[in-house]
């Protein structure tokens, strides 16, 4: 009835119905069409759980047999949690199908491919691919890497201002922009801060909207321990903390916080190295990190190289004063050719403010 293009369409929106849910997997999306028929759809929702092409297998029914499947992701071969959707898709009897783009699993990559054109089954690889690679931008960045997709978040006045001089910062943005952050929050395995914006907001760092959710863990970057014992990430047990140390911290110290559920990692270095951080979350399997500053931190991240995509939210107020700190502080880059180079990937306003999304130019 439509070109392919139509129906890739369709399994990359299905495949948006895990985003955020899915960690550390992918979102995946399958359409099964039959006589120019939508005969059967699905998605992946949750790690472990079914895959995209089991559900629309399921739902096609005997009319998977001599239709044509549309996956955004090369259906797997490998035994995980569930058994590989190629052999399903062969079972099935279906004539062809339609690919968006290869999984680099290493334990994938390729071979479903092969396993289904061995079985005598028509298959087109790299519709879409470029919609495809963006909605799993994290499960890619994480499977190359091993190391955390990184999200840089901020708001600020229409002056760039982050707070007053004196340190007002309640609020900037408007409650539609920071309920839009808390679904951000949601998305995301861990979120990590600074310990000054501990001391200045005592923020809670969890997702407060809409029925209850696991949060993400809580990360805090405080080379000398000087977080306080009686902050929100610290006690109100509502999301797992673990507190990012310097080596030079005292061991009776650390056990205080330990005795209060915080987990206390001392790294191997006097000072805290983003690398090492984002080596050691990765080992942890974190694939997604969403960093919510404070200026300092975000300046490390910057100049460590180790930020993927930055959401700003800009309110519509100026704020002024020279001392009132901006979203990145510390070193910065000292010359204009080192400056962090980005696409704007998305504009639009939420509520009053204005929301942008940026990827940061890979080098
Ligand atoms: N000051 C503003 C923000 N301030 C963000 C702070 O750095 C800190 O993340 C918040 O205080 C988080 O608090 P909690 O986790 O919700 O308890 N963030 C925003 O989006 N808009 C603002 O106006
Ligand atoms: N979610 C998904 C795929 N995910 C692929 O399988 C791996 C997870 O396998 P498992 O542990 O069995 O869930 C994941 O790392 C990715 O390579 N593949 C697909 O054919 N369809 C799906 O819907
Ligand atoms: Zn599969």
């Amino acid at each position: 009835m439509y070109r392919d293009e139509h129906y890739m369409r369709l399994a990359l929106d299905v495949a948006k119905a895990g985003i955020g849910q899915t960690s550390p997997n992918p979102v995946v999306g399958a359409v099964v069409v039959n006589g120019g028929a939508v005969v059967g759809l699905g998605a992946h929702l949750k790690a472990g759980e079914l895959h995209a092409e089991v559900h629309a297998i399921r739902m096609a029914g005997e009319k998977a047999r001599g239709a044509t499947v549309y996956v955004t992701l090369e259906p797997c071969s490998h035994y995980g949690k569930t058994p590989p959707c190629a052999d399903l898709l062969i079972q099935a009897g279906v004539r062809r199908v339609v690919i968006a783009t290869t999984d680099p699993n290493p334990l994938v990559a390729g071979k479903g491919i092969d396993k289904l054109r061995r079985a005598g089954i028509e298959v087109d690889v790299g519709l879409l691919k470029e919609e495809a690679d963006e909605l799993n931008r994290v499960f890619f960045h994480y499977i190359a890497a091993k190391t955390p997709f990184v999200t840089l978040k901020y708001a600020c006045s229409l002056d760039g201002k982050i707070a007053t001089a004196t340190g007002e910062s309640k609020w900037i943005t408007s409650e539609a922009a920071r309920q839009d952050v808390h679904r951000l929050r949601a998305q995301h395995d861990a979120i990590l801060v600074g310990v000054n914006t501990v001391l200045a907001d005592n923020p809670k760092l969890t997702v407060r909207i809409g029925e209850q959710r696991k949060n993400p863990l809580r990360i805090i970057l405080d080379t000398n321990l000087h977080t306080p014992l009686d902050a929100h990430v610290v006690t109100d047990r509502e999301a797992e903390t673990w507190i990012i140390t310097g080596s030079g911290i005292s061991w009776e110290k650390a056990e205080a916080y330990e005795r209060l559920g915080v987990r206390i990692i001392p790294m191997p270095a006097a000072h805290i190295h983003v690398r090492d951080v984002l080596r050691l979350l990765g080992e942890q399997r974190i694939t997604s990190l969403f960093v919510e500053g404070g200026s300092r931190v975000h300046d490390s991240f910057l100049r460590a190289g180790a930020v993927n995509e930055v959401v700003a939210y800009i309110a519509p107020k100026l704020i002024g004063g020279r001392e009132a700190p901006t979203p990145v502080g510390g070193l910065g880059f000292s010359r204009l050719e080192e400056a962090m180079e980005l696409d704007i990937r998305q504009l639009e306003m939420v509520g009053p403010d204005i929301k942008v999304v940026a990827a940061v130019k890979r080098r």
